[in-house]
């Protein structure tokens, strides 16, 4: 197996496959910003104690904000595009782990590192598993979007096709996690790549995966 560094292969084109591409420069500040604040309040939600009445009074003030928005609604296929390091990168635009626009996600913003991606999360209650523990379906999460996120980076976008995780300790809620992710190797379509979840520098979580390259249309 080998990983060709020097040379990444043509970008499949979003638009060749029928989605629609927003600029990541065309965005409102203020859209992420209201993600931010929603994140917040699926906090508040999760962990209330409030009185009946106040729960109530919330659920309508939510209705009514509810409403305010799904008047003007993109379509859930929509790709992001950025520039990164000059070269062009796509994803979803509501992915559900690291979109900025999509409150369901953690914050997980990944960028190229000395040897693959690197990025910080810190995840909340809403992500429990165990108590005071992040839901392993999350670490595995996290895993799939660093390894598929270091393809991307080389130029290679995929679909997973394999993915395994170990998890070596426990990952406490509300405290930064370290995911990295790279590149290990390819052969044919198929993108060999490993990640890792650390705590305060120790490994909680390590994952492998074999994704398969979305070959661009011309
Ligand atoms: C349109 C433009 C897009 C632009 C770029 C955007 C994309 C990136 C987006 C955002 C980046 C951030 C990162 C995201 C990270 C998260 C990614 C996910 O969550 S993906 C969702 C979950 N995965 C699925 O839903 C796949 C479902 N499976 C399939 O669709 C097929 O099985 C697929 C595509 C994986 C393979 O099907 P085949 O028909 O195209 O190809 P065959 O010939 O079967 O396989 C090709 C090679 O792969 C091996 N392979 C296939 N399945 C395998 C498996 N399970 N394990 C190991 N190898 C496997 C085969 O043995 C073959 O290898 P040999 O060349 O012959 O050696």
């Amino acid at each position: 197996m080998t990983v060709d560094m020097t040379a990444p292969a043509p970008l499949p084109d979003p638009a060749d496959y029928g989605f629609t591409v927003v600029a990541e420069s065309g965005l409102p500040a203020e859209h992420a910003a209201l993600a931010e604040r929603v994140r917040r309040l699926v906090d508040a939600t999760a962990h209330s104690t409030a009185d009946p009445a106040v729960l109530a009074e919330a659920a309508e003030e939510v209705d009514r904000i509810s409403a305010l928005l799904e008047g003007a609604r993109r379509e859930t296929g929509a790709m992001l595009h950025r520039r990164v390091d000059g070269r062009d990168e796509y994803t979803t635009l509501t992915n559900a782990v690291g979109a900025e626009l999509n409150p369901a996600a953690p914050p997980l913003r990944l960028a190229g590192a000395a040897e693959g991606v690197r990025g910080e999360v810190v995840l909340g209650g809403a992500y429990q598993g165990p108590p005071g523990l992040v839901h392993g379906g999350w670490i595995a999460a996290l895993l799939d979007q660093a390894m598929g996120h270091a393809a991307v980076v080389l130029g290679m976008p995929g679909l997973t096709a394999n993915l395994s995780v170990d998890y070596r300790r426990p990952t406490p809620l509300g405290r930064p996690v370290e995911v990295t992710g790279r590149v290990t190797g390819t052969e044919r379509r198929k993108v060999f790549v490993a990640g890792e979840v650390r705590v305060d520098g120790e490994l909680t979580a390590e994952g492998t995966a074999v994704m398969v390259r979305i070959l661009p249309l011309r």
